[in-house]
């Protein structure tokens, strides 16, 4: 299989295109998950403090015996811990359950702009990035006045935006504004949770490359320059999500998986959240 292909961030850190998430992966099944994921080949896992399997993420890490400079790690600081001092304890949490003295990628979980603490929570990551405790500083779930107030204010663009991103919901904006400062899109839930997979359209893409619907939908991603981190517990379907590198999309069948585009939401809006 060919290797999982690197994005260059802005701050000039590697990072695998293609990773694994863990959301909703009970904390005593994820070193399970994570094992299967990182055996299978992946090197990027994609947790959060709020999803309460840090541990489980720690432990299989350990157990693969993976060198650590080859492996990609991400959690978030969840929107309690917003705010300069209570981000660096957080953070220090985190890394305690991962069983990890560095992180590769740190994001700010949600803008939660109803708290106002964005700015100064960003403030407490830039200080870690300093630190070398940090490769790389990021959010997730912002919008481009989130964003744009964060530069304004600091002077420090994100090298990672994690935003809701599949077929039904394709940011074409965002996507754009990240494009325009140096801000790499990762894609959250990038195959919707499932829910177009059986779309007839998008079958026919898949068939013709002889690969299942979610492979049609992770190869899409690829080709727009998405990071992606599909989540599964299923082996065949963990080891199925990497088998992606080596057939191409032409623009018609990127075409039709453009058309899914339908503002279709699964997880809860930026600008009311937290
Ligand atoms: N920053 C944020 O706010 C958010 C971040 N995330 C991150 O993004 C990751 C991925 O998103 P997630 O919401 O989990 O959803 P995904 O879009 O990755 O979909 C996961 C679902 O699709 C199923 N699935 C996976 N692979 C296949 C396949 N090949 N064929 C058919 N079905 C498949 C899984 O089932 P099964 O497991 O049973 O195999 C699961 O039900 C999360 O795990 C998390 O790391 C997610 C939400 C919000
Ligand atoms: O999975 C995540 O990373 C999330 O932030 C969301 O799932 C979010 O916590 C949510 O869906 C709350 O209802």
């Amino acid at each position: 299989m060919p290797s999982i292909p690197d994005v260059t961030l802005n701050n000039g850190v590697t990072m695998p295109q293609l990773g694994f998430g863990v959301f909703q992966v009970p904390d005593d099944e994820t070193a399970q998950a994570v094992g299967t994921a990182l055996e299978a080949g992946y090197r990027s896992i994609d947790t959060a403090a709020a999803y309460g399997n840090e541990r489980g993420v720690g432990q299989a890490l350990a157990a693969s015996g993976i060198p650590r400079d080859q492996l990609f790690v991400t959690t978030k600081l969840w929107n309690d811990d917003q705010g300069h001092d209570r981000a660096l304890a957080a953070f220090d949490a985190s890394l305690e359950r991962l069983g990890l003295d560095r992180l590769d990628l740190y994001l700010i979980h949600w803008p939660a702009p109803e708290q106002d603490r964005y700015v100064d929570t960003w403030r407490a990551l830039e200080r870690l990035y300093a630190d070398g405790r940090i490769r790389a500083i990021g959010v997730s779930n912002f919008h481009v006045t989130h964003l744009q107030r964060l530069m304004d204010e600091t002077g420090i663009v994100p090298a990672v935006n994690q935003v809701e991103l599949h077929p039904g919901l394709p940011q074409v904006e965002l996507r754009a504004f990240h494009r325009e400062h140096g801000i790499a899109t990762e894609a959250w839930s990038p195959l919707a949770k499932g829910g177009l997979l059986r779309d007839a359209s998008l079958g026919r893409v898949a068939e013709r490359h002889h690969v299942t619907p979610a492979q049609a939908v992770l190869r899409w991603h690829l080709q727009l320059g998405n990071i992606v981190i599909p989540k599964s517990v299923t082996p065949e379907r963990i080891r199925q999500n990497l088998d992606v590198l080596d057939f191409t999309l032409d623009e018609d069948d990127m075409a039709t998986i453009a058309a899914l585009e339908s503002d279709l939401r699964t997880g809860p809006h930026p600008d009311t959240f937290g």
